[in-house]
């Protein structure tokens, strides 16, 4: 975050529509044309006589000099038409991004005019089309029109083109009544009164009062010179379905039918839902079909936790948590991830598990380590190993960690580089890991598979005899471990050694993707804890019904066979 200094800043102000330029037509407030006519008459908006001066264009205007030594000029383009904001929907947000990209070089910094019934949906969806941004982009809009006497218009307009340019806050942010939040982190909370928005689980990243305070150390650092991307690919068949007591399991079999492709289910308290077996049932068949499902609170603050049974029978079911997203970013989420063309349905879970624009907050310890996934890292590296022609020793040593750290960021290109700079990957890191374990671990199909194919061996051993398979068991990697086992990858009698007391275990939590993951992977479910107790048993105990019909099904049926051999 910089404040922005130079002696012109230029803003470009999309007008979209929404109250702050309604008129009332019979009875009705309609969206109003004109807002720049409206602006020009305002003394606070517009400095006739400086414009005049510099011969500006109809369409810009400038503001008084908010410092002797910096003007801000700023042009208003009014959409086509203007929206009272529920008509608006991802096409029309697409667009404002489109926009954006087109005149991106001739300004500073944006505002976006909108209307604030679903400001909180276009702030959110606008953070994640507009990807690398270096330049400040603000949504605002107001409670009431800006030509009534008593409005809230004034304010807000004024605030968001003096934040935007006078520092360089390179987020979606969204301004209103002195407060600039990040936009998806927002919610509408009040239709009438002027504090209209509140950002629940991540304080304001400037707060206006007398002096404009700013808290820096939550604002987001541009990436490098990365140039703007806009991912206009956006799916479209997502939803949202609130769940409520009682919700009938016919009901929610009917919501998720395609061509739903992803839904954000908002949940109780921490992530909890009801726990009867037919409502379980609808959710695990819909993602086993391939639906997306992200559970999100329906409370305004706090996280989906796995605190309780009732929660983790959600999680038990193939849902991604969503932490603390408020469910209009989390929608918004959901569709950008799921327009990502060419990712797995593996790969687009751990898309959405990550934390992609400082949309959620994620559990101490499970943020993203630093990877190689930036390719300019990754292009970086390659040039420097390929500079040193002399330092082979040095290259040779370094060779093996590189390859694990771009495996387990899933980093084709730079494995890709690797390879072509004689890079064996097979070989083991300082722990006796090669990039297979890392790959595994990290949940990357694309690179096990490109491994795989490459010829690495499918069963290496590291340093404390794991192999890659009982590490994708580990992270639940089902995909990764569909791969391995089709390649003919088997758990040792080591590994297998107490897989009795953690099958156990995970029964009492009703992990049931903890458990399939052990199916998967070829254990025998029916092995016994240290106190002779089988899953199935605990899992009774426990009155984990939906483990225990999973656990029965197996006992009963063609399933109860592990799918493959189990042991070497
Ligand atoms: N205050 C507002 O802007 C509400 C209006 N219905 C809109 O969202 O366009």
């Amino acid at each position: 975050m910089a404040r922005a200094l130079g002696p012109e800043r230029r803003l470009l102000a999309v007008y979209t529509g929404g109250t702050i330029g309604m008129r009332s037509e019979h009875g009705v407030l309609v969206p109003g044309s004109g807002l720049a006519a409206v602006l020009r008459t305002l003394p606070m908006f517009h400095d006739e006589e400086h414009a005049r001066a510099c011969g500006l264009p109809e369409d810009t205007l400038v503001l008084p000099p908010a410092s002797p030594a910096q003007r801000v000029t700023y042009t208003v383009l009014e959409c086509q038409p203007l929206f009272d904001s529920s008509d608006m929907t991802i096409t029309e947000w697409v667009q404002i991004a489109q926009t954006i990209e087109r005149h991106y070089g001739q300004y500073d910094g944006f505002v976006v005019i909108h209307g604030t019934d679903t400001m909180a949906f276009a702030a959110s969806v606008l953070s994640f089309v507009l990807e690398n941004l270096q330049k400040t982009v603000i949504l605002t809009g107001a409670q009431v029109p800006i030509h009534a006497l008593w409005n809230d218009g004034r304010e807000n307009l004024l605030g968001a083109l003096l934040m935007a340019s006078q520092y360089v806050i390179p987020e979606v942010c969204l301004f209103f009544q002195n407060q600039l939040f990040r936009g998806n982190r927002v919610t509408k909370v009040d239709s009438r009164r002027f504090a209209a928005f509140c950002s629940p689980n991540l304080p304001p990243l400037a707060v206006v009062g007398t002096d404009v305070t700013i808290n820096r150390e939550l604002v987001r650092k541009a990436r490098g010179k990365d140039p703007l991307v806009v991912h206009s690919s956006m799916e479209r068949d997502v939803g949202l379905l609130r769940l409520y007591p009682g919700i009938p399991a016919a009901l929610v079999r009917a919501f998720l039918q395609p061509p739903l492709k992803g839904v954000v289910m908002e949940t109780f308290g921490s992530g909890n839902g009801p726990t009867k077996l037919d409502l379980l049932r609808e959710l695990q068949a819909a993602a086993e079909r391939g639906l997306v499902i992200v559970n999100c609170t329906h409370c305004l603050q706090g996280s989906v936790t796995s605190d309780y049974a009732a929660g983790m029978a959600m999680a038990g079911a193939g849902i991604v948590s969503g932490f603390d997203m408020t469910s209009e970013a989390a929608l918004a989420k959901l569709s950008y991830v799921l327009g990502q063309p060419g990712l797995s349905l593996d790969g687009k879970k751990e898309l959405l598990a990550r934390d992609l624009r400082g949309e959620m907050t994620l559990p101490t310890g499970a943020e993203h380590r630093p990877s190689l996934s930036c390719s300019a890292l990754g292009r970086g590296i390659a040039q420097l190993l390929t500079l040193s022609q002399e330092a082979d020793a040095v290259r040779d040593a370094l060779m093996p960690s590189l390859a694990c750290a771009a495996a387990h960021a899933g980093n084709l290109e730079v494995l890709q580089v690797l390879v072509e700079l004689g890079s064996d990957l097979s070989l083991e890191n300082f722990n006796g890991q090669t990039p297979l374990h890392a790959a595994a671990r990290g949940g990357q199909a694309g690179a096990v598979s490109m491994l795989l194919r490459g010829g690495v061996h499918v069963g290496p051993r590291d340093e404390d005899g794991l192999s890659p398979l009982l590490l994708a068991v580990k992270g639940r990697h089902r995909g990764v471990i569909e791969l391995l086992r089709a390649a003919g990858a088997c758990l040792s009698p080591r590994e297998l050694e107490d897989v009795g007391t953690e099958l156990c275990r995970l029964a009492s939590r009703a992990d049931l993707d903890g458990l399939q993951s052990w199916w998967q992977a070829g254990a025998d479910l029916g092995c016994p804890g240290y106190d002779g107790r089988s899953a199935l048993l605990v899992a009774e105990a426990a009155g984990n019904l939906e483990v225990v019909t999973f656990l029965q099904k197996l006992q009963g049926g063609a399933g109860a066979q592990a799918p493959g051999p189990a042991t070497l």
